[in-house]
């Protein structure tokens, strides 16, 4: 075969490999999302919870729960001294069934000496992540992924429980660290990845198609919030269904339209579609007491 038939050869098979291609990433994507997966501890569903460094504001019953069916449960630095404080406010007896963390992960500049070495003795793993370049949040995701692949694990959901209160640059930089999962395949592409604050639970939605179950609480209680902000990028067109207020097509910038304080409109599920990558944010009336005394619908 002369030069010229191994370039044509060549040439064709880079056409078929970039018509595929352009045909893959033409096919509109759809994800479901069934939070109920972890929050009511359905089998069969594997799972990761990172304790950040925030006070644990959910319901004891909750956390210990969703901690102890955990398939991998890390504390990040500061975020293992609110894990003690949490373990050292239940009864004593239910203090006794809260499983360790396998992991404490950090820079190890908020967490106590004491509590590092103690939680060391009773075999928990300790990882150093010095970089400066990085949160620990972010590094402990990294760490999450490690564990994963030694293990072979894939885990259907990530839940990183924080709040959305106190330093905005940490509020914001984990809101970044939900886009870096994305652009630096943090974790397997499958895994889904979440912050739950307080009662809300937030994610990113990529763009294409979503369906999101919305419990059946968050349907009842009236007035409960759900949110669909472009913080990454503008989002040229939205369209959605099963809120009260939906978007037909519609651009969401900062500066021009932002769906705050939306609900919901009753339905089971609701559909999103959007063009570019939008935050979703959503209310769980039960994931705390704070709002118990709302009203059902
Ligand atoms: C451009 C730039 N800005 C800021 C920083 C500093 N920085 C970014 S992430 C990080 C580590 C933050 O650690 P984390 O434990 O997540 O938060 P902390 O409570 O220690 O502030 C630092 C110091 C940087 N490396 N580069
Ligand atoms: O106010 C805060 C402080 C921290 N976080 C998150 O927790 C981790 C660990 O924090 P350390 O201060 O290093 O213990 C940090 O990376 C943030 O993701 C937070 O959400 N709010």
């Amino acid at each position: 075969m002369d030069t010229n038939n191994v370039i044509n050869k060549v040439q064709k098979l880079l056409n078929v490999f970039y018509v595929q291609q352009k045909a893959a990433s033409s096919v509109t994507k759809c994800w479901k999302w069934n939070i109920n997966e972890f929050t009511n501890n359905q089998v069969n569903h594997r799972y990761a919870v990172l304790i950040l460094n925030r006070t644990i504001s959910q319901k004891q019953e909750f956390i210990k729960k969703i901690w102890n069916n955990a398939t991998l449960r890390i504390a990040v630095d500061g975020g293992m001294v609110h894990w003690e404080k949490f373990v050292n406010n239940l009864p004593v007896i239910d203090q006794t069934t809260m499983k360790l963390p396998d992991l404490i992960t950090g820079d190890f500049d908020s967490i106590t000496e004491d509590v590092l070495e103690k939680y060391k003795t009773k075999g928990c793993k300790a990882i150093h992540t010095p970089d400066q370049d990085h949160t620990d949040f972010t590094k402990a995701l990294k760490e999450l992924n490690n564990y994963c692949i030694d293990n072979e694990i894939q885990m259907d959901h990530v839940i990183a429980i924080a709040q959305s209160s106190g330093r905005i640059d940490q509020i914001l930089g984990n809101i970044q660290t939900l886009y870096l999962v994305r652009e630096e395949r943090l974790l397997h592409p499958e895994t889904k990845m979440y912050i739950m604050s307080d009662d809300s639970l937030t994610w990113l939605l990529s763009p294409g198609d979503h369906i999101i179950d919305i419990p059946e609480e968050s349907r009842r209680v009236k007035g409960c919030w759900c949110a669909l902000i472009p913080v990454g990028e503008v989002c040229e067109r939205v369209t959605t269904n099963g809120l009260k207020w939906n978007l037909d097509n519609q651009q969401l910038k900062f500066g021009r339209l932002v769906s705050t304080s939306n609900t919901f409109d009753g339905s089971e599920q609701v559909k999103i579609k959007c063009s570019h990558t939008l935050v979703w944010a959503m209310e769980i009336p039960s994931l705390t007491n704070v709002h118990s005394d709302k009203e059902n619908c």
